[in-house]
């Protein structure tokens, strides 16, 4: 029971609006596309949710109180280096990172050709094998803002336990 109360669960995620001129950045790859997301820093949403998923499970507040977007530091920022970050304050906390799952929900363009390199991305991010990162697609059949394709939202869970 003592080990059971040691694991914690965190829930992230995150929106980026669509804007011409601009890249997307999914899991560190930077995908063909005629619109990208736009943001203080690179917009990586997938990122973004996962740091905030392994943040909310160590209770250390979320990815704007770490990376401020109003700080010229994270202007432009790489977000796999802050999901390193993250990931580096969460073992900082006495936490174990265990598993880590995602879900983008963009109508458009298709991911499933990148979900291998995102996973490898992130998990090289995390310091996890490979195995332990689970990255997903769905369309939202055209309806919401990620249908109407003006943005893309991800979510992320992670598990997590304390070690210290
Ligand atoms: N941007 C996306 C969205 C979806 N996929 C893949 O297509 C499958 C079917 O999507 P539905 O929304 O119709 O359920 C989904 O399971 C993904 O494998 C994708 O690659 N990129
Ligand atoms: C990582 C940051 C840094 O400016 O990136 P943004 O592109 O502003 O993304 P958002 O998810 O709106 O807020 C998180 C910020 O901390």
């Amino acid at each position: 029971m003592n080990e059971l109360r040691n694991l914690r669960t965190g829930l992230g995620m995150d929106v980026h609006a669509f804007a011409e001129g601009r890249k997307l950045i999914l899991g560190g790859v930077d995908i063909p596309h005629y619109q990208g997301l736009d943001g203080h820093s690179d917009a990586d949403v997938l990122a973004h949710a996962i740091s905030d998923a392994l943040l909310g499970a160590v209770r250390g507040g979320d990815i704007g109180k770490l990376f401020p977007d109003t700080d010229p530091a994270y202007k432009d920022a790489d977000s796999l280096k802050l999901l390193a970050e993250v990931a580096r304050f969460v073992r900082d906390q006495g936490f174990q990172i265990i598993d880590v799952d995602s879900v983008i929900a963009a109508q458009a363009p298709k991911l499933s050709p990148y979900r291998e390199v995102m996973r490898e991305n992130l998990a090289a991010a995390m310091a996890l094998p490979v195995e332990n990162v689970g990255v997903k697609a769905t369309t939202t059949e055209h309806l919401g803002h990620e249908g109407r394709e003006e943005g893309i939202t991800a979510y992320a869970t992670c598990l997590v336990c304390r070690t210290g």
